[in-house]
Parts: C-alpha cells; structure tokens; sequence
C-alpha cells in the first residue's frame, strides 16, 4: 500500500431476504448504518406501487389493468438508512403505505410481472448508484434483482415468533389474525410465478427465532466484515 495509507473498503453489495417479520429492515437498517452502507428497502417499493393503485381505483383482481399502469407511477427511495425516505410522484407515502389494506393488497400487485420489471430495474439502478455499497431487503434480491452480490443472507423465524414481533408492533392487534394474514401472504409471494420468495442456492439461512435483533445485526456484521476480508 503506497504512503502506508489505510486500504479502503471495497464497496459491497448485500441481499437480505425472507418472508415478513423475520427481521429483514431492522437488521439491515442497522447493519448499513453501522458499516457505512447505504440502504434499500424494496418491500417499502412495492407497498408505494400498491398505494398508488388503491388511490387510483384500479381494480386489482385484474392482472391486465395493474400491468397497463404500472410504469406510471414515480417511486424514489432515499437509501439513507438512518432516515429511509419513499415518495409517489413527490408524496411522502412512508406512513399510508403501512395501512392494513395496503399490506393485505400488496402481493396481488408485486405478483404481475410488469410490475416486477419495472421495479426491478429501478432496483438495480439504485444499487449500480451506491457507491459506497449498499443493503438491499425484499424477497427476490438474492435470487434476481442482484444475482451477483457479494453477500447473501436468508432470514427465517417461526411463524409464531414472527406473528408475535408484527402484532407488538401495533398497538391492540391479534396475534393469531396476524400470523394467519403472514402465512397467506408468504403463500401468495412464494407460489407466484415470477421471481417468488426464495432462498438463492448460495445464500447464508439464518434462523431468527431465538436470537436478539441485536444478536442478528452482529452476525450479518461479522459476515460482511468476513467477506471483505476475503475469508
Ligand atoms: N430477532 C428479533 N427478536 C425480536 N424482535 C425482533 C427481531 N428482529 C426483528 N424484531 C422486531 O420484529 C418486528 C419486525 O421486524 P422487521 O425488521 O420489520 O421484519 P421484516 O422486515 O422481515 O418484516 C420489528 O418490531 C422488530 O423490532
Ligand atoms: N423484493 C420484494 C420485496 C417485497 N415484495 C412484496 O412486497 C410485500 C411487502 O414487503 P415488505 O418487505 O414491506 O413486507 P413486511 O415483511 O415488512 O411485512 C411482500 O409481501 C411482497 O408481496 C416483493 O414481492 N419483492
């Protein structure tokens, strides 16, 4: 190394991916932010495309009406993990895109394929873009949107664990409503046919179930540090 000058890390690129409540945007929101990486979420993108719709009054039990509209929408992520930003044609939908319907609607729209293209190439556009690297969540990332990245990660938890985190999160809910709705909606995005919910053949499974957030954020960290070691 020239001036003995410290080696700069190479950007990284990391797909962490899993069905809901596994822990996917906490772990990475904190593993970006710990390592000076960038962040995506890409479930945040297809809950905006979803608003859009049911603010637009498309018929969403046809895959043909979602598909003649779906480039029309303008979805910008800001990929700052310490404040994740999402707008609609300029409109901070952070909040409305969290809405029960929203969340019961989604997989319908993320399942038609040209929806799938077209935020799949903005996807990609964002992580070609991170140039310090970057940690992007969702269901397919491993498997289609970033092939190529150099870390995988696949996140799993029990059902009943997973219910339990999602229903703490709002205030009142039931735990056994909740877990039922996760379990039709990992249905819908496992068994669609284009680039289901997947774990990518050279992805790392970790199991959540019984460790910490703390204790998962640790382990992604030990593996990107791993990884760009070159171990
Ligand atoms: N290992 C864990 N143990 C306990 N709670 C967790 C764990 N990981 C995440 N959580 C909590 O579970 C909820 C869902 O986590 P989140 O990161 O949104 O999951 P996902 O993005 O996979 O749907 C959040 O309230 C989060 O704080
Ligand atoms: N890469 C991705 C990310 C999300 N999705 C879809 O978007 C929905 C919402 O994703 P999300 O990550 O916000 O869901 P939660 O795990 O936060 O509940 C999923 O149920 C999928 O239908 C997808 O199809 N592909």
């Amino acid at each position: 190394m020239e001036n003995g000058a410290a080696p700069t890390a190479q950007p990284v690129i990391v797909a962490i991916d899993g069905p809901s409540g596994t822990g996917k945007s906490s772990t990475s929101k904190a593993v970006a932010a710990q390592l000076g990486l960038s962040y995506l979420d890409t479930g945040a993108q297809y809950r905006a495309i979803t608003w859009w719709m049911v603010t637009n009054g498309i018929d969403l039990t046809d895959p043909t009406a979602i598909a003649a509209v779906a480039g029309k929408p303008e979805i910008v992520s800001g990929t700052d993990p310490l404040a994740p930003t999402i707008t609609v044609d300029g409109y901070d939908v952070a909040g409305p895109i969290r809405t029960q319907e929203v969340t019961s609607k989604v997989s319908a729209v993320s399942a038609v394929p040209e929806v799938r293209t077209r935020i799949t190439e903005l996807q990609r556009s964002i992580a070609a873009g991170a140039e310090g690297g970057i940690v992007v969540e969702g269901r397919d990332i491993g498997t289609t949107v970033l092939p190529d990245a150099d870390l995988k990660i696949f996140l799993t938890a029990s059902p009943e664990a997973r219910a339990a985190r999602r229903s703490g999160e709002v205030k009142g809910s039931d735990v056994a409503a909740t877990r039922e709705a996760l379990i039709q909606r990992d249905a819908a995005d496992s068994s669609r046919k284009t680039s289901p919910l997947a774990k990518a053949g050279d992805a790392v499974e970790v199991d959540t179930t019984e460790l910490t957030l703390a204790q998962v954020i640790e382990c992604v960290v030990t593996l990107v540090e791993e990884k760009r070691a070159g171990k």
